[in-house]
């Protein structure tokens, strides 16, 4: 059986752990299961040379997870990755791989959602309880844009679609931060008014991609962690504060960096690539950031991951 799993970008500026949007950039992952107890990993694309090809792979450890907590052990494996989404960069990469991984097993053990697809809250929850925050599970288990928090002992989200004027566009540079050293760089505590200060433009983010993209610029705004994470990727924040001031782009980190998230947007009319707004958008932004920097226009995701066969 195959899997999609795409990339996402998380936060948004003020909404740590929380806002996230899916990518239409993938990861494939073909998994079956081998009666003699033996592991078969090969990798294709971004990573392929970096990964364990062992029990320590991200998604052979997702799948054992899953088959552990439905009472059973996972048997021999075949798993085939071809990997769209580049590692560390902040665009989900884990995420996908544990979503991905997840949602292979939940399907071998024949576990389907109501709709005959993937069985998401289900997925949803082993795979946000391995990567401990759900802003990039969400979005890469439901699509769209999404509202992630944690309810007593489970977690939660809500899928919305974004207004079809909004198009991410994504710096990637050759560079990478992990996400485990951009967290440890966060302080303790907050004052009082940052906390409302993100609470505000958090609110604001929600209403401005889903019908209210004049409203992008202020609702980009952070005061809970893209200062704090400065000194371990200054070039990130040098080129989002270049296109907020030069361009009056609303630029952010996405997820924990190093990648730069524009939310590109029209007046009128569906957003893309060759629209004459957005490119203008685009070749600015290609400008500001020189010749370090991947610019990558990518379209919203609005499904989420895909299982399409649960049969090995
Ligand atoms: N497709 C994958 N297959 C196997 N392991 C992966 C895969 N993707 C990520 N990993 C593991 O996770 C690490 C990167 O995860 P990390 O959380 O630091 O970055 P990210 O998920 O790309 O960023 P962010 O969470 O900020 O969006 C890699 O170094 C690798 O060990
Ligand atoms: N909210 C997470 C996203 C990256 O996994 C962070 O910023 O650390």
């Amino acid at each position: 059986m195959s899997v999609q799993a795409p990339a996402t970008s998380a936060n948004l500026g003020p909404g740590f752990d929380a806002l996230g949007l899916a990518l239409r950039l993938y990861n494939t992952f073909e998994a079956s299961l081998r009666e003699d107890g033996e592991l078969r990993v090969r990798v294709e694309g971004e990573g392929a040379d970096e990964v364990p090809l062992d029990e320590r792979h991200l998604v052979v450890r997702a799948m054992r997870e899953t088959f552990e907590r439905a009472g059973e052990q996972l048997p021999g494996l075949d798993l085939t990755c071809v990997n769209g989404v580049p590692h560390a960069r902040g665009l989900g990469s884990s995420s996908s791989a544990i979503v991905g991984g997840v949602a292979a097993a939940s399907a071998l053990l024949g576990r389907t959602g109501p709709d005959g697809g993937p069985d998401r809250d289900g997925v949803y929850q082993i795979a946000a309880d391995i990567e401990g925050h759900p802003d990039n599970v969400a979005p890469c288990v439901y699509g769209g844009y999404t509202v992630a928090y944690r309810d007593g002992d489970r977690w939660g989200a809500v899928s919305l679609a974004p207004d079809p004027r909004v198009l991410p566009v994504l710096c990637v540079p050759e560079w990478r931060l992990s996400t485990e050293r951009a967290r440890g760089l966060l302080p303790e505590r907050v004052a009082h008014g940052d906390a409302a200060f993100n609470a505000g433009r958090a609110a604001l983010m929600t209403a401005a991609v889903c019908g209210h993209p004049e409203a992008l610029y202020a609702a980009t705004r952070d005061r809970l962690h893209e200062s704090y994470r400065a000194p371990a990727m200054p070039d990130t924040l040098d080129l989002i504060r270049d296109l907020r001031k030069h361009e009056k782009l609303p630029a952010v980190v996405s997820g924990a960096g190093p990648t730069v998230l524009v939310l590109c947007s029209t007046g009128a009319g569906e957003a893309s690539a060759d629209s004459p707004e957005i490119a203008g958008q685009v070749d600015s932004i290609r400008r500001r950031a020189g010749k370090n920097w991947d610019i990558r226009p990518l379209l919203v995701e609005l499904a989420g991951v895909r299982s399409p066969s649960p049969h090995p």
